[in-house]
């Protein structure tokens, strides 16, 4: 389908990183978006100044955009994309329970566990989760940076024999609007692989403070990550996801690739936000326990990234 001939009506809910950087660009190409942010402050602050898009290519571009908090309730859109973290969802869901049958629900998180929570409050026809590799960071509640292209993959969780029209759709609106995405028959096998990355490098990088690219460095954390792989990928293949050689080089290159970024969960700790380790290493503990994987290694990292967390907290230096 052309995109000149798709209307659609999409909401963004969530302000932040992952947030700004859709509604910026997917507005900057004439699309119709709203935004839901957390606080009034934020939305009244979006409502008169817009977005300021810092690209890849250096320019500054600026779009205006209409926004409101959660609590005054969700505008209606044919699709909703959720750009909250895996610990926001719990007061977000209640809400997207009363969202129209025909309406959609992309989720962008990283992390798992989060397949189960959706359908406890959603129709399973209407929830649709998102592999996605492209960076952004929040400068200001009304600014944000592009900071790496990526792939967006956009799919159910398992495999549906049918492409759904509306997500299908957005997979086109998304291409006119300058991301790289696709449409995929399922998303799991996708979502394992980021948890595979995310699993070592985040809580490495959290706990030492350094770039991705510096636990390339040692050998120490070499050895470190292949050994987090391995009992990563015998949970992997215990809950059917044929885990292979070529994803552990596939991890090396993501680090290699991101070798200057810090990680979203150091940006955290700095920030003084919970991170997402309990959807990342907290899965890989649960899932090892449901199939008789041990993972002491994943557990240790789980502890001792709460056990930071807990420590940074009121000593951060809070949101941009
Ligand atoms: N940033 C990146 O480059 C990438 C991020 N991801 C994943 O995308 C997801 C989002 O990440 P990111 O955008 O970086 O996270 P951020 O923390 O930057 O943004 C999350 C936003 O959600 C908002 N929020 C929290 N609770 C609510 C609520 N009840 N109603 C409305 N909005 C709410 C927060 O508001 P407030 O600011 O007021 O707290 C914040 O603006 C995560 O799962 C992350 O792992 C995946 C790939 C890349
Ligand atoms: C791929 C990686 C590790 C890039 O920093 C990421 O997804 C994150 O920081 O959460």
């Amino acid at each position: 389908m052309p995109f000149q001939k798709i209307r659609m009506h999409l909401v963004v809910i969530g302000g932040g990183s992952v947030g700004l950087l859709y509604a910026a660009r997917l507005l900057l190409s004439g699309h119709s978006v709203e935004l839901v942010t957390r606080t009034h402050v934020q939305a009244k602050q979006l409502t008169a100044e817009g977005i300021t898009l810092h690209q890849l290519d250096g320019r500054q571009r600026h779009t205006a955009v209409r926004s409101q908090p959660l609590e005054v309730g969700l505008p209606e859109a044919d699709l909703y994309l959720l750009a909250v973290k895996q610990t926001d969802l719990d007061e977000i869901l209640p809400y997207l329970q009363r969202i129209p049958p025909r309406s959609r629900v992309l989720a962008l998180q990283n992390g798992m566990g989060h397949y189960e929570r959706f359908t406890e409050f959603l129709d399973r026809q209407q929830c649709f989760f998102a592999s996605n590799t492209e960076g952004a960071r929040r400068l200001s509640p009304v600014e944000v940076e592009h900071t790496g292209t990526g792939l967006l993959r956009i799919g159910p969780w398992d495999v549906q024999e049918n492409a759904d029209p509306t997500c299908a759709a957005f997979v086109e609106l998304a291409n006119h609007s300058g991301f790289q995405a696709v449409y995929e028959q399922a998303i799991k096998p996708f979502a394992w692989r980021k948890l595979l990355a995310n699993a070592l490098i985040n809580p490495l990088t959290a706990l030492f403070e350094i770039p991705n690219g510096m636990l390339l460095e040692s050998p120490y954390t070499i050895q470190l990550m292949r050994e987090l792989f391995e009992e990563a990928a015998s949970v992997a293949n215990s809950c059917g996801e044929k885990i292979e050689e070529r994803d552990w080089q596939e991890v090396v290159k993501i680090c290699r690739n991101t070798s200057r970024n810090i990680s979203s969960m150091l940006q955290d700790i700095r920030r003084r936000n919970q991170t997402e380790v309990n959807a990342i290493n907290g899965y890989l503990v649960q899932m090892g326990r449901e199939t008789g994987q041990p993972t002491p290694m994943h557990e240790t990292l789980l502890r001792a990234v709460l056990l930071k967390t807990d420590m940074v907290e009121g000593k951060g230096e809070g949101r941009a």
